[in-house]
């Protein structure tokens, strides 16, 4: 028997024929930021979830990262998946070596079992502190954790709101293993960008040079758009001096993904290809770009690999 799922009410399914970008990808371009979702007749949601989204099968993701001009994805494990990793780990294994994973794990998880997440793919797991997402964590668990995972050579993914930083923060600094934030940490983007909100943020990322930031998600930061729809190739302009100062400031410890497919946005769902035209505006140059997009998710992702643009 199947077990049928129903979507979270209001839930936007993603953008089915995205435009193809303008922008072109820098050969070798990393999507560093994604999402599978299911199917869920193969990969049930986890019963502690707190939505349910449609389908968006590892299938899909490959298809839209061709369509885009990327070469590679790293797969973040969903919280709507909880702990259950099968799906992003199918993907993986998929992919031909053509994507990495972010887990969720639990602190008892046999030694096999990280072994065989890192074989298949796993460089990272992930800790969300969004409260409409997951329920809290014990910070115990998390510790205990990351120390499980640091021989391995991952990292630790932080998923939280710029709100809860200060609270946060110290906790964080003493996580033994490489940060990288979700979101360049959810900032409230109608404050302004040199204000002591994102200074606080900005702050975090210097306090130690092992810790990344995703300049992503400007359609679920952005107040007031214009949404990347209908042709709209500066969308987001509330966003960019946000994305701007982290990329200026530290150019090496930048990724950027298309968080395709974008779970639980309310407002609009965004074409994927507009989306990609909103990178040069946050890395205005060839240089920046290649790190944003390729130089620096290597280093984090395929350390191995000499010759990204290379297949
Ligand atoms: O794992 C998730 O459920 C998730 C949710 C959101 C969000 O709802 O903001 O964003 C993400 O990047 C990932």
């Amino acid at each position: 028997m199947t077990m049928a799922f129903e979507k979270t009410p209001g839930w936007l399914d993603w953008y089915a024929r995205p435009s193809r970008p303008q922008f072109r990808l820098p050969e070798g371009a990393v999507d560093a930021h994604c999402h599978v979702f299911g199917p869920a007749a193969e990969y049930p949601y986890a019963p502690e979830r707190k939505y349910t989204p449609c389908d968006a099968s590892r299938d899909q993701l490959f298809a839209l990262r061709d369509h885009l001009g990327f070469a590679r994805t790293v797969v973040v494990q969903a919280t709507c998946h909880g702990a259950d990793n099968g799906a992003m780990v199918a993907a993986l294994r998929a992919s031909g070596g053509r994507a990495r994973g972010v887990a969720t794990v639990r602190p008892g998880i046999p030694d096999a079992e990280l072994r065989d997440l890192h074989e298949a793919g796993v460089r990272g797991v992930r800790f969300t502190f969004v409260k409409r997402l997951v329920d809290a964590a014990p910070r115990q668990d998390l510790l205990a954790v990351a120390e499980r995972i640091a021989p391995y050579g991952w990292h630790v993914v932080l998923y939280f709101e710029a709100a809860d930083l200060a609270e946060l923060r110290e906790f964080l600094l003493a996580i033994p293993v490489p940060l990288v934030v979700d979101h360049m940490g959810r900032p409230d983007v109608t404050k302004d960008p040199h204000g002591p909100e994102f200074e606080a943020f900005l702050d975090f990322l210097r306090a130690r040079p092992d810790i990344w930031c995703k300049v992503t998600c400007p359609e679920r930061l952005s107040a007031s758009g214009p949404p990347a729809l209908d042709g709209e190739r500066r969308a987001y302009r509330d966003v960019v001096p946000f994305a701007r100062r982290v990329v200026e400031e530290f150019p090496d410890r930048v990724l950027w993904g298309t968080d395709w497919p974008h779970p639980n946005l309310t407002g609009h769902m965004p074409d994927d290809g507009l989306l990609v035209d909103f990178v040069p505006h946050i890395a205005p140059t060839p240089e920046l770009r290649h790190r944003l997009l390729v130089a620096n998710p290597m280093r984090l992702y395929w350390p191995d690999v000499d010759r990204p643009d290379a297949d």
